[in-house]
């Protein structure tokens, strides 16, 4: 054996590391409940520790359990990281669960019979870690066919990481067939080493990397809190003043026109005094979808206020955004808003109000001043209209009206 390989110290560390992290990912899950596979991952490391201990006991305690036992405890640790892992980052993971139970079923008669049968390391070697390179390189393929996301960088890092380590036990199953019989385990030779090491960085690397992509993902939720209108789904006011800020800036900068659109729904407060609360909290919901669905891409759509919206349109002038909000209009009054309870098909209708600016005129506070001006004459017009409030230099200036 080569210095520094022993087996007995390497299962130990694997046991401190085993528990020290499945404790760690156990009380991290109970207080994140929603990260699903947290548990999993700690049960896995938990086991890893506990047929780390059973090893370590080797020729001190029965080879039921220093060997059998052991293993078959060894790979449930790893299938429920794999399952744990596959669970958080939203892969399939049925079909792996049945995969590896499959295999352990074959695994505890297998190791019985190379043990008590016919007692032979090496086979025992060459069994456990060929199944451990077919589940490491399951879910090294699993986790590669991830979707592209910000959370990819994470699942491309496992995946290669499980690559290796099922080459590296393939490896160690083909070496052990050109081996010499091993008369003792603990004294194997510095392959058998390495896949105890195999273990640690395992354990190492998927807890810190499934931990920084649960940062990443609290992370991820809290900025859409702190930007989305939670019934609505549109950017909220602080998120718009933010993006109106930036897209102030490059209009200056490029001389392009921006427009804005405001729009309020014709006399919303009838529809929760007739139909209730929840039911007007759906035809926002629906009012929101259609405008957000019959915009461009670009197009930024923020809840300004109670029922009222606003529609930042970059690189628009003002007779394309006057046509743009009749489109709007019509749009809206002429399809039934349909709330979620089908009982309820309104008829719904909303007035818009519309200003533009050019390049360097641009002031933000102004275009939605002029905006909100426009609607309220909108309002007092008989509603469901579109009015704009322009400039009469800038209407010149684009040619266009
Ligand atoms: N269901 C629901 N209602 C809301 C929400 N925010 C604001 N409202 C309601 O929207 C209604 C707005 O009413 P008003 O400002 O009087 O305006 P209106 O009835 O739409 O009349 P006009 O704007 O003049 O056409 C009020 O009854 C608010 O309670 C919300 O998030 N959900």
């Amino acid at each position: 054996m080569v210095e520094g390989f022993d087996v007995r110290t390497l299962a130990i560390i694997n046991l401190v590391l085993g528990i020290v992290l499945g404790v760690g990912l156990f009380i991290f899950a109970k207080s994140h409940p929603s990260f699903s596979g947290f548990r999993r991952i700690g049960t896995g490391y938990l086991l890893l520790a506990l047929g780390f201990v059973l090893m370590g006991f080797r020729n001190y305690i029965s080879d039921w359990y220093s060997i059998v036992t052991a293993n078959a405890i060894i790979f449930s640790g790893v299938s429920a990281v794999g399952v744990g892992l596959l669970r958080f980052y939203g892969r399939p993971h049925k079909l792996f669960l049945i995969f590896s139970a499959f295999l352990l079923v074959c695994l505890v008669p297998i190791f019985f019979y190379f043990t008590f049968v016919q007692n032979d390391i090496n086979q025992r070697i060459i069994v456990i870690s060929s199944f451990f390179s077919i589940q490491c390189l399951y879910l090294a393929a699993e986790l590669w066919r991830y979707p592209a996301n910000i959370r990819r960088g994470f699942t491309r890092f496992l995946s290669i990481s499980f690559a290796i380590y099922g080459v590296v036990f393939a490896f160690r199953s083909l070496w052990t067939m050109e081996e010499a019989n091993i008369i003792n385990f603990m004294n194997a030779g510095p392959i058998h080493g390495v896949s105890l090491i195999i273990f640690q960085i395992l354990i190492v690397t998927t807890g810190y990397v499934a931990s920084w992509s649960a940062c990443l993902k609290l992370e991820n939720e809290i900025t859409i809190q702190a930007t989305i209108d939670p019934l609505t789904q549109t950017y909220n006011r602080r998120a718009l003043d933010e993006m109106a800020s930036k897209e102030v800036s490059r209009s200056r900068r490029l001389g392009l026109p921006v427009s804005v659109i405001l729009t309020d729904i014709d006399l919303f407060k009838q529809v929760n005094d007739q139909h209730g609360h929840q039911v007007g909290d759906t035809v926002l919901v629906s009012f929101a979808r259609r405008l957000k669905h019959n915009l461009r891409e670009h197009d930024i759509l923020a809840r300004f206020g109670g029922e009222e919206f606003l529609v930042l349109l970059p690189d628009t002038d003002a007779p394309t955004a006057l046509k743009i909000a009749e489109k709007l209009r019509v749009l809206v009054s002429q399809k039934t808003m349909t709330a979620d309870d089908e009982a309820f098909d309104l008829e719904i209708t909303a007035s818009f109000g519309v200003s533009a600016s050019f390049g360097k005129d641009i002031d933000w506070k102004a275009l939605v001043s002029k905006a909100d001006h426009a609607l309220y004459q909108a309002k007092a017009n008989g509603r469901n209209k579109v009015k704009g409030k322009f400039d009469y230099i800038q209407l010149v200036a684009w040619n266009d009206i």
